[in-house]
């Protein structure tokens, strides 16, 4: 089993992975290790609990958010190779070092209604090319097939790293002695399932496909799809996507009428870019329920949209009934 740092020296030379890039994830790495201790501790470390803040999306922040978020600014801001960072937390994008050639997006903490519970949770980041020019909001504005690296780090039973270069996605768990050792290479998503994760309490305010694609894994093999689903919520979209990863499914939160003015819940650039790449890049597919997630141009850093992810067969479906 490879560690972490001679995957990289393996997968960058196979690859011709710069190494201001390995530099990059490098750094986020150690941010993340130190989320890891914290979010370990729980209760002994102070974290748990309301930070007594919001953040620009209207949300109330819980401490490790801010706590998550910090640790990610400092340690990025140190590495000359990060010219500038975007934070789900941050109101503005964060410049770093003049001539560094890398943009770190990231959800420093994925999932905060578990922090408290006990529940896994974890940090998302995304990896994009510096334009050239000055630094300005729109340098971020790239499409997800743009991100040259992405992955996540899950604080869950066990803490892992998922993280893709474009070339496959590898998973790496950290051991006693606070390392990371590849424990899977190359997941595959199969194209079929029969598990599905979305938050019903919102059905009232679906949109009519969704009510009608949900009703059909209902009616399981009594209805047009004549087999039986299962369902799973665990309201950590990072948890939901590691399962999908390792077995399959399908996961949706989809646009609502709640607030007609939102396109969804969750962030493109924090959220459904990342995520999307490490997806694709195990088979898997990602939509807004009508394009291709990583071909969508974004309008702004804080953008929400709809998501459908997940295994192949199901993504395409439910893409049918939007048409
Ligand atoms: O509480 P709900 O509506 O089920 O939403 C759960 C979703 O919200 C999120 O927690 C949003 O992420 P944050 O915790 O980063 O705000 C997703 O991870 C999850 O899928
Ligand atoms: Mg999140
Ligand atoms: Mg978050």
């Amino acid at each position: 089993m490879k560690t972490f740092s001679q995957y990289l020296m393996v997968h960058s030379q196979e690859n011709h992975i710069p190494k201001e890039l390995i530099s990059t994830v490098e750094s986020i790495i150690i941010a993340c290790k130190q989320i890891s201790r914290n979010v370990r501790l729980g209760a002994l470390s102070g974290v748990l609990g309301e930070a007594g803040t919001g953040n620009i999306q209207g949300e109330a922040q819980k401490k490790l958010d801010v706590i998550a978020n910090q640790i990610l600014i400092d340690t990025l801001r140190t590495n000359p190779n990060v010219a500038g960072l975007a934070s789900e937390e941050e109101d503005n994008f964060v410049a770093a070092n003049e001539q560094g050639g890398y943009l770190v997006l990231f959800d420093p903490l994925d999932g905060s209604s578990n922090i408290d519970v006990n529940i896994s949770i974890g940090t998302i980041f995304s990896v994009l090319l510096k334009p050239s020019g000055s630094l300005k909001t729109e340098s971020f504005l790239q499409k997800g097939s743009e991100q040259v690296a992405a992955g996540y780090v899950l604080y869950g039973v066990q803490t892992l790293l998922v993280l893709t270069f474009k070339h496959g996605v590898h998973v790496f768990t950290l051991n006693e002695q606070g390392e990371f050792i590849e424990t899977k290479s190359l997941p595959q998503i199969p194209e079929q399932t029969a598990e599905f994760a979305i938050n019903a309490s919102n059905q009232r305010h679906w949109e009519q496909p969704i009510q009608k694609y949900i009703n059909e894994l209902l009616a399981g093999e009594d209805g047009v799809r004549e087999k039986n689903y299962n369902m799973r919520w665990v309201a950590s979209m990072v948890a939901e996507v590691h399962r999908i990863l390792m077995r399959g499914g399908v996961f949706l939160y989809p646009k609502d009428n709640r607030d007609p003015s939102k396109a969804g819940k969750l962030r493109l650039m924090y959220e459904a870019n990342p995520l999307g790449l490490v997806v694709e890049q195990a088979g898997g597919k990602i939509t807004n329920s009508r394009e291709n997630m990583l071909e969508i141009q974004p309008t702004g850093l804080h953008q929400r949209v709809a998501v459908v992810l997940g295994s192949a067969e199901e993504v395409g479906h439910v893409r049918e009934l939007h048409i």
